[in-house]
């Protein structure tokens, strides 16, 4: 079936495209859009059989697909299948970022191989598809480039591996916008909040249950769709974004603006610099054991 993109057909006729985790989720979603705006597309990932089985439904709608096996955490993988896309495609001016993960753990439980493969997966898995993109191609061709990240502007309680290499990536945008814009080279990254499809299903059970329960937290009331996703990434690729360079666009439904807090009662002590304070009886429950203290002084 035709995805029903809000494009204009034909928009991505002469592009060559490349996205990583295409097979599934966000990826798969975002191969179909740019393939059904006439992009000879091509998906990456680690397991072949779900390559396989997005490229044939993309197929079964008359796209212009390929697949490339490839660990985004390996280079030589990488450069392998940039030479295969250049060889056989000619060319390659778009590059979605979009392959990722981590697991959900208090920091103090991540071990320090558990930080490595996080960090190694998202930065710098993004940074050598970077890097090879522009030594295949766009170095001297030029290209665009998204790299999906996560919203971890305010950091991201339970994944503080990969919060933290995804503001790596979103710091990275900014440098390789300014060093890259002379190769004719524009890079953006987009940060979506949680999204409702494969990539949440990955997780444990609990994950999922708290997460779908919070979804109230959200100043929109509900979480994004992997399309709304698509179309933000396809957006930054477009003609119509050619002066959009080196931002990040987060895309939350307004959840990093909401204050909403896991922490019920506070163990932070407080500093009062001696004063008493001015207030009632309302807002010394919100500083827990203080109360006792505060109200002494009142
Ligand atoms: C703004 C909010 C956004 C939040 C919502 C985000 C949603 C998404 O991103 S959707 C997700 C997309 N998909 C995934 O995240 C995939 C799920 N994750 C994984 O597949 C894996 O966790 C991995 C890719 C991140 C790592 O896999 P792998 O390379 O196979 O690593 P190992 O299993 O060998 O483990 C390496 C290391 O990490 C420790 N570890 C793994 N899982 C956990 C865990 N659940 N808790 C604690 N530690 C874990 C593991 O023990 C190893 O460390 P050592 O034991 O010290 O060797
Ligand atoms: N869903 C959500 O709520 C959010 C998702 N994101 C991010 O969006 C991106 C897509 O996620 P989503 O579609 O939801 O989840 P999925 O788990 O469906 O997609 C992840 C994709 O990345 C691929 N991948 C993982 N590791 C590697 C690797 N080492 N080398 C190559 N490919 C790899 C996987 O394929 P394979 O296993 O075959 O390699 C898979 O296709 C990820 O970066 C995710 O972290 C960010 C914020 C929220």
């Amino acid at each position: 079936m035709a995805y029903k993109s809000i494009f204009k057909p034909g928009l991505f006729k002469d592009d060559v495209a490349l996205v990583t985790g295409g097979g599934t989720g966000i990826g798969r979603c975002i191969a179909h859009e740019l393939a059904s705006l006439g992009a000879t597309v091509i998906i990456a990932g680690r397991k072949i059989e779900k390559l396989q089985s997005t490229a044939q439904e993309m197929r079964n709608a008359g796209y212009k697909v390929d697949i490339t096996q490839l660990d985004i955490r390996n280079l030589d993988e990488i450069k392998k299948s940039l030479n295969y896309i250049i060889s056989k495609h000619g060319k390659l001016t778009c590059l979605v970022n979009n392959a990722g993960g981590q697991f959900a753990a208090p920091a103090s439980e991540i071990s320090p191989n558990g930080w490595k493969t996080v960090i190694d997966l998202n930065l710098n898995g993004t940074w050598m598809m970077c890097w090879a993109a522009y030594h295949a191609w766009m170095g001297e061709h030029g290209g665009r480039i998204v790299n999906i990240t996560a919203a971890a502007r305010n950091g991201i309680p339970f994944m503080a591996h990969t919060a933290a290499a995804r503001a790596g990536i979103m710091n990275l945008t900014k440098t390789l916008c300014v060093e890259w814009a002379p190769h004719g080279i524009r890079i953006n990254s987009l940060a979506p909040g949680t999204i409702v499809g494969s990539g949440m299903t990955r997780y444990p059970i609990s994950v999922q249950q708290t997460a779908a329960d919070n979804h109230w937290m959200n100043p929109s009331g509900r979480y994004g769709t992997e399309a709304e996703v698509s179309s933000a990434v396809v957006y930054l690729l477009s003609p119509g974004a050619a002066y959009i360079n080196g931002i990040t666009v987060r895309m939350d439904g307004g959840r990093d603006l909401s204050k909403t807090s896991f922490q019920r009662e506070s163990k932070i002590p407080i500093y009062d610099g001696g004063l008493s304070v001015e207030t009632n009886e309302l807002f010394m429950k919100l500083w827990g054991d203080y109360k006792q203290i505060g109200k002494s002084k009142l």
